[in-house]
């Protein structure tokens, strides 16, 4: 697609199928499998964050092929550098991961959305020592070799904010265009069955000339989708029926009460590809980008009384629960589903829908819309504008691993989404809250909101040479509280003045 060519044209025209997509959102949620190219089973959780640089400097398997320049970011699990390939001088970004895991998870989610338009395109990558499964590697796991991006989303909510060659705020119509790209990359993602656990405006690349690319898939997972049909007469072979498959137009039913077998890896990667080549993606063209900053995060004021809550804590006898595959300690706090603040560890793609609520909300304010100081603090920021968390508004909130431990007192008038979105229309508020509600299963997909009445109302959303691409802020590129990932929870942090009484069964907690 040129810059100049329309930029939705799939949205017009099609049939809203709520129903058919509720239902599937709610098959697709359980089964979950955590990748491991190097088979261990820890989550980014697990482990102590590595610091220590791998010293790309000096692999000459990778500066024979690049030429590494400025170190350009870093995250939790990374280092990035800006390189240029030798043989041709694209613009590439090399990032340097110092997590087996995370480099795992990131390798396999970009090669499963290989050539979505909407995704960071993965060219290369290099496992230390030499291959994947060298054990005797504990620490620095791989360089991956991506396209360079010049720019991202938190600097353009920075710099409409801070009004950027004088002009303050974003347009409606270039605020409807970059939600647009947002929801193709997720809807990509999610056909494809990865959940991306870390959305945030930091995460979401701009190329120079406006297209927007989710990057940063370190943190992502695969919903265990393909399944072996057992043997029947219609199905004498036994083998896997491809209608049973990512594809979100086929629901993921079983009419054999028999559990789902999970299939292997590889023969996963084999029916990825089976089903790409059956249902192509564009093709996707490397950017070339012409500016290197740091990393940045966009900050907020968090001192707001009106955000401060009483609640008060049960201890769980017996200890943690040990039961669950997955962690709920994913993702940045300020876009952190509720169902994860509880504790649960049996989740699906319905968190990433609640971060792109966050994330729309504050393109359209240009303020996070919970910037939560701990994880207590967020929880009582969305009661406070979403009222308490029951099972009215979420069924089956209740059995939440922490729903029993941590309670709030009750929100008589909650504020809504309208007192952080002021002076946004009537139609922006309703898109936003159709992803930021309480109940998982109530979500809108990225897939349905593509065909929502708002992106086909005027204004329109502009076309990608239309749209404001600000150089990347220059800033701290180190973790904040909301935007970093790990190791910045401690319930307590930031806090004011607390008073603590014990009661029968535990102890309360009253924020002064
Ligand atoms: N393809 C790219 N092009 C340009 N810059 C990039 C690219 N990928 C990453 N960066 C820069 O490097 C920074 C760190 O990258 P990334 O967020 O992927 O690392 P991480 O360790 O996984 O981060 P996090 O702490 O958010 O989990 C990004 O904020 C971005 O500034």
């Amino acid at each position: 697609m040129t810059n100049s060519e329309p930029f939705f044209p799939s949205i017009i025209g099609q049939n809203n199928n709520n129903n058919n997509n509720n239902k599937k959102k709610k098959e697709l949620t359980l089964v979950i499998q955590s990748w491991a190219v190097d088979g261990r089973s820890h989550d980014p959780m697990d482990g102590p964050r590595r610091t220590k640089s791998w010293s790309i400097h000096g692999r000459t398997e990778i500066t024979s092929l690049y030429e590494i320049s400025d170190r350009i970011g870093s995250g939790a699990y990374a280092d990035v550098y800006r390189g240029r390939r030798r043989s041709d001088g694209l613009d590439v970004a090399l990032k340097e991961v110092h997590d087996r895991q995370s480099a795992s998870r990131e390798i396999e989610a970009l090669q499963v959305l290989r050539g979505s338009r909407n995704v960071v395109d993965l060219v290369d990558y290099f496992w230390s020592g030499g291959g994947d499964d060298d054990e005797d590697d504990d620490g620095d796991a791989a360089v991956l070799v991506l396209e360079f991006l010049c720019t991202d989303l938190a600097s353009v909510i920075r710099d409409a904010k801070e009004g950027g060659d004088g002009r303050f705020g974003i347009r409606v119509g270039e605020a409807k265009a970059w939600m647009v790209q947002i929801l193709r990359g997720v809807e990509e993602c999610h056909r494809c069955s990865v959940v991306h656990r870390d959305l945030k405006p930091s995460n979401l690349l701009i190329s120079a000339d406006g297209v927007l690319k989710l990057a940063d898939f370190g943190q992502a997972i695969m919903l265990q989708v393909p399944t072996f049909i057992p043997m029947d007469d219609e199905n004498p072979q036994g083998h896997a029926d491809e209608n049973v498959s990512h594809i979100p137009q086929q629901p993921l039913v079983q009419d054999d009460p028999q559990e789902p077998k999970p299939i292997c890896e590889a023969d996963y990667l084999q029916e990825i590809d089976g089903l790409k080549a059956k249902y192509p993606m564009e093709t996707t063209s490397l950017q070339d980008g012409d500016t290197s900053c740091l990393a940045t995060c966009s900050t907020s004021d968090v001192g707001d009384v009106a955000f401060k809550n009483s609640y008060y804590f049960e201890p769980e006898e017996g200890g943690l629960n040990e039961h669950g595959e997955l962690t709920s300690c994913v993702g940045t706090r300020w876009f952190r589903a509720p169902e994860l603040l509880y504790g649960s560890t049996d989740y699906g793609q319905e968190i990433d829908l609640w971060s792109l609520g966050c994330i729309f909300a504050e393109l359209l304010s240009l303020e996070p819309l919970f910037p939560g100081t701990s994880d207590i603090d967020q929880l009582s920021r969305i009661i406070t504008v979403l009222g308490n968390l029951t099972e009215e508004s979420y069924p089956g909130c209740s059995k939440l691993p922490d729903y029993g431990k941590i309670f709030f007192e009750k929100v008589e008038n909650p504020l809504g989404l309208e007192s952080r979105m002021p002076n946004r229309s009537r139609s922006e508020i309703q898109l936003v809250k159709k992803l930021v509600c309480y109940d998982p299963m109530s979500r809108a997909s990225a897939e349905e909101l593509l065909e929502d009445a708002y992106f086909i109302e005027e204004p329109l959303p502009v076309p990608l040479n239309e749209l404001r691409v600000p150089p990347k802020s220059s800033g701290n590129d180190e973790i904040s509280p909301g935007y970093g990932g790990f190791g910045s929870d401690s319930e307590f942090d930031e806090f004011g003045g607390v008073d603590v009484v014990t009661t029968e069964k535990g102890f309360s907690i009253q924020f002064l």
